[in-house]
């Protein structure tokens, strides 16, 4: 039997200087701080918006596997050095039982169920190693607490403005999508299927249910996969301004293919040091507006490919989805139409539905490394995820990553390593 997960409760970054982090987040992103845990070796950091939460967690010196009240809670300190999203949180009913499931299917447990307490009530948390990288979860128990997050971490500072919930706000995690090495996701998928009951389901229409999708460019390429848990709920605690309402924990694979030519999915493994968090999916009830209070705060987001826009099928399905495309162009937010059948004269056509589409845009990647990025994705009644969209992400990014490889070239001739005629730029 596999474990109930009841929500998704937040996702903690690893990071060397979480002050600067959070600091993004609040400055750029427009969260707010929701709550600290200083103490003389970790600091964590608490921010939210909505109901999406993060967790900043810093810990100089911290080793593997070592929590307690001088380390960090909630979570245990990675192997790898480089800043990385690798904790995602989940709430379950009981803690004790959770984790002794788990052990029994074969999960490394690297904390076993711990308590918590302060004057609001208790808590009990264990954490468990995934089979994706770096990856591990937290699962809390908290139907005992009556506080607004945590015991740790004190009551939320004040809220600033921004009450949750308000027009253009992001309101939850829509989903994380994962970077794994080829051939990984079957064993991912099961392993989700197996220890929290998470079920495939289909990207769109071209994902099939055991290849998954695949997207191929020049040499190189990258299969997707996706899965959900879908009784997880978006709002469970105190959080009066956001109605409770019911959304799915989805979890996305992005699986190199085998290719000779390096791809985004590889750049990733490589600078991360393994499989780990490639990207979250922000939800917001207006792109444009959080897109623009993004831009003007600072956040750099990939543009679509040159034509895109200029395709006249694009913008048509733009216009006919109600949106208007030069706005879209303006700020580089990608459409995609789900697709219906359409019966004429015996005849069964594809469509694009007016109807049901989504909106998305992908930030630059938010550390040194080519690592994580995040993504803004509106939806009107669609569940998945659009095959022009991902297609034209797949396009930017590799473009951004081929103009940063040239740069490195010239500079590396005119710094006299190497010689214009051994490349072709
Ligand atoms: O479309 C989305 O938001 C996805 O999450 C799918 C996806 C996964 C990995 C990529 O490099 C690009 C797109
Ligand atoms: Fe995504």
């Amino acid at each position: 039997m596999a474990v109930p997960v009841q929500r998704l409760s937040h996702i903690a970054f690893h990071v060397g200087d979480g002050e600067r982090l959070a600091r993004d987040l609040i400055q750029r992103f427009r969260f707010q701080l929701f709550g600290s845990r200083v103490t003389e070796r970790v600091r964590q950091l608490v921010l939210r918006r909505g109901s999406a939460v993060f967790m900043v967690n810093e810990s100089p010196g911290g080793r593997r596997g070592e929590p307690g009240p001088r380390g960090l809670l909630y979570d245990v300190a990675p192997a790898q050095a480089v800043d990385s999203a690798c904790n995602v949180s989940f709430e379950v009913r009981d803690v004790e039982r959770a984790a002794l499931l788990l052990e029994r299917l074969g999960c490394q447990v690297l904390v076993p169920p711990r308590p918590v307490e302060d004057e609001l009530g208790w808590v009990a948390y264990s954490v468990v190693r995934s089979v994706v990288g770096n990856v591990s979860h937290t699962l809390i128990q908290r139907s005992g607490y009556r506080g607004d997050f945590l015991p740790g971490f004190g009551p939320p500072p004040p809220a600033e403005q921004e009450a949750a919930g308000g027009p253009g706000a992001i309101t939850h995690f829509d989903h994380i999508t994962y970077a794994c090495p080829p051939q990984q996701s079957a064993h991912i998928l099961d392993w989700y299927r197996r220890c929290f009951g998470f079920q495939r389901f289909l990207l769109n229409r071209s994902d099939d249910l055991d290849d998954g999708y695949v997207i191929k460019g020049n040499n190189q390429g990258m299969r997707l996969s996706a899965m959900e848990y879908w009784k997880c709920s978006e709002v469970g605690m105190s959080m009066p301004a956001i109605e409770e309402k019911k959304v799915n924990c989805k979890l996305v694979l992005a699986e190199s293919l085998p290719n000779p030519d390096k791809n985004q999915i590889d750049t990733f493994l490589e600078q991360h040091g393994g499989a780990g968090i490639q990207h979250v999916g922000l939800y917001t009830t207006d792109i444009i507006s959080t897109c623009k209070s993004l831009t003007d705060a600072g956040v750099q987001f990939f543009y679509p490919p040159s034509g895109y826009y200029s395709e006249t099928v694009k913008w048509q399905e733009i216009m006919k989805a109600g949106q208007d495309p030069e706005v879209l162009s303006h700020y580089g937010i990608l459409l995609d139409s789900e697709v219906d059948d359409v019966h004429c004269k015996g005849e069964t056509k594809c469509q694009a539905s007016t109807e049901r589409y989504l909106m998305q845009m992908f930030t630059k990647p938010i550390f040194c490394e080519e690592t994580l990025f995040l993504e803004l994705i509106e939806r009107r009644n669609a569940s998945g995820f659009g095959a022009g969209n991902i297609r034209a992400l797949w396009k930017s990014v590799q473009a951004c990553m081929d103009q940063r490889e040239r740069n490195k070239i010239v500079k590396e001739i005119s710094a006299g390593n190497r010689f214009a005629n051994d490349v072709d730029i």
